[in-house]
């Protein structure tokens, strides 16, 4: 359904409301994440008024294929958009719609969000703004809904005004307002807009305390939504200061490989025990896994004998200790099961290793046969030419190589003799024939690794 109020000529736009649309950060291009409701309907009106003219201007709406008037809200954002002379761009996404709602770890609300944000995500370039139409009521809602779900201080500090997103930024600069104003302004100005026919839908937890519990604390506490926003902020500022700590402290705990001293960490009390392992944990861009009983990690990881091995597990990596520091260990792929031919002038991709059999120097000299494996036990190498040869394992053992890098270190091996020779070992060791300007053996291999 089409809501119209009065009409209103472009001139009586407040103020108030025009303020933190005109001043934006730079950017390059403007984008107005239009969903065809009143918020973002009005959000692209004012950005229409104050800066179609600079033709860095547009909105992009992502059509979720979900509720029966779907086709229509993307009708009604291309006729806006025509209207108002605003290019759109239509994104249509498949949501999986198995989940129901109500639910406390995702449901389709919660599905349509991630494919929606991914849209965004993926769409911005450099220096490019998308703006959303949240506003104080969003915010208030979000709190809450967070507080009930049992978030800590950086999810209680709500949603923020800006951050980063892909490769642009996320500005919302209608946090300001509550719904009932900018309500009353799209009235008064006279905007069309469509209702999602899902927001009264109360199986959803975010409708339910949109349309039974907010509108009962509001009545009791009239300035709810700025006392939230208040609490929103505070708890922000908590988290900027519990980050700037845990970068202090890691820069006390961490070694060169960005692993935590266990004995560093034990000086610590539990509250910045974990908080720096859980910024640690943002560091590597993973999220930090939902415990109840953090004390109990905690004392396990720092204090359990040094023969046992404990672990933390999150999704997608492992925290574990390994003589006396902890290390963040993200999940990879199996690697190959059988060994590989390095190729003269061909990249062989080897897990997270890349690894090339390169000419060098000015000899014509064949291409050695070199084949790439894992361990399978009792290889032995000859790190010093000289010196006599050793024991593989033991070579890792005494640099100090945690096993779960030694099970995933790529093995150069060459014939010699019927015998397969190990010539390298991951980028910790290349005999020498293969290395430098002019190699001796007039070939020279290359061996990198992708970061965590
Ligand atoms: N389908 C859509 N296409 C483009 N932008 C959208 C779409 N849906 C929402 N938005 C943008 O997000 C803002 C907030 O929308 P809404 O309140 O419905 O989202 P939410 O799910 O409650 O919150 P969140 O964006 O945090 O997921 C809208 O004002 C609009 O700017």
């Amino acid at each position: 359904m089409t809501r119209a109020g009065n009409s209103g000529s472009a001139s009586d736009w407040p103020e108030a409301l025009c303020a933190p649309v005109r001043n934006l950060p730079p950017c390059s291009r403007l984008r107005i994440a239009l969903s065809g409701g009143m918020d973002s309907v009005l959000l692209l009106h004012v950005a229409a008024r104050l800066h179609a003219g600079s033709g860095r201007l547009s909105a992009v709406h992502v059509n979720h294929q979900l509720q029966p008037n779907a086709d229509q809200t993307e009708r009604f954002c291309q006729q806006v958009c025509g209207e108002l002379g605003v290019p759109l761009d239509i994104r249509r996404v498949v949501v999986n719609s198995r989940q129901g709602a109500g639910s406390d770890t995702g449901g389709i609300e919660e599905s349509a969000r991630h494919a929606r944000y991914q849209v965004f995500e993926d769409l911005l370039e450099p220096e490019e703004l998308l703006l959303m139409a949240h506003h104080g009521d969003d915010q208030a809602e979000t709190v809450l809904f967070r507080l009930l779900r049992g978030t800590g201080v950086a999810g209680l500090g709500g949603m923020p005004e800006s951050r980063p997103l892909g490769k642009g930024r996320l500005y919302r600069p209608l946090l300001g307002f509550g719904r009932s104003e900018l309500r009353s302004w799209a009235t008064e100005m006279g905007i069309h807009w469509v209702e999602d026919p899902s927001n009264t839908d109360e199986r959803f937890d975010r409708n339910f305390l949109r349309q039974s519990i907010m509108p009962r604390l509001k009545a009791r506490w009239p300035s709810l939504v700025s006392r939230i926003g208040h609490t929103a902020r505070s708890c922000r500022e908590g988290d900027e200061l519990a980050g700037a700590l845990a970068r202090i402290r890691f820069q006390q705990c961490a070694n060169e490989r960005e692993a935590l001293s266990v004995e560093r960490l034990g000086q610590l009390g539990f509250a910045e025990q974990k908080n720096l392992i859980r910024w640690w944990i943002i560091r590597y861009h993973h999220v930090p896994p939902s415990i109840s009983d953090w004390s109990r990690v905690m004392a396990d990881l720092v204090n359990a004998p040094e023969d046992r091995e404990p672990e933390l597990r999150g999704e997608g990596y492992t925290v574990r200790r390994y003589r006396g520091y902890l290390y963040l260990v993200a999940d990879r792929p199996p690697l190959p099961s059988d060994n590989a031919p390095l190729i003269p002038g061909r990249e062989l991709v080897w897990g997270e290793w890349r690894l090339q059999l390169v000419p060098a120097g000015n000899s014509e000299m064949p291409a050695p046969a070199i084949r790439i494996s894992t361990r399978v036990g009792g290889e032995r190498l000859r790190p010093d030419p000289k010196g006599p040869s050793k024991s593989l394992k033991n070579w890792l053992q005494e640099k100090g190589i945690p096993p779960w890098e030694r099970a995933r270190l790529p093995l150069l091996l060459e014939a010699e003799n019927g015998n397969q020779e190990v010539i390298g070992a991951g980028d910790l060791w290349l005999a020498g024939q293969y290395c430098g300007e002019a190699p001796a053996s007039g070939w020279r291999i290359v061996v990198e690794r992708e970061c965590n």
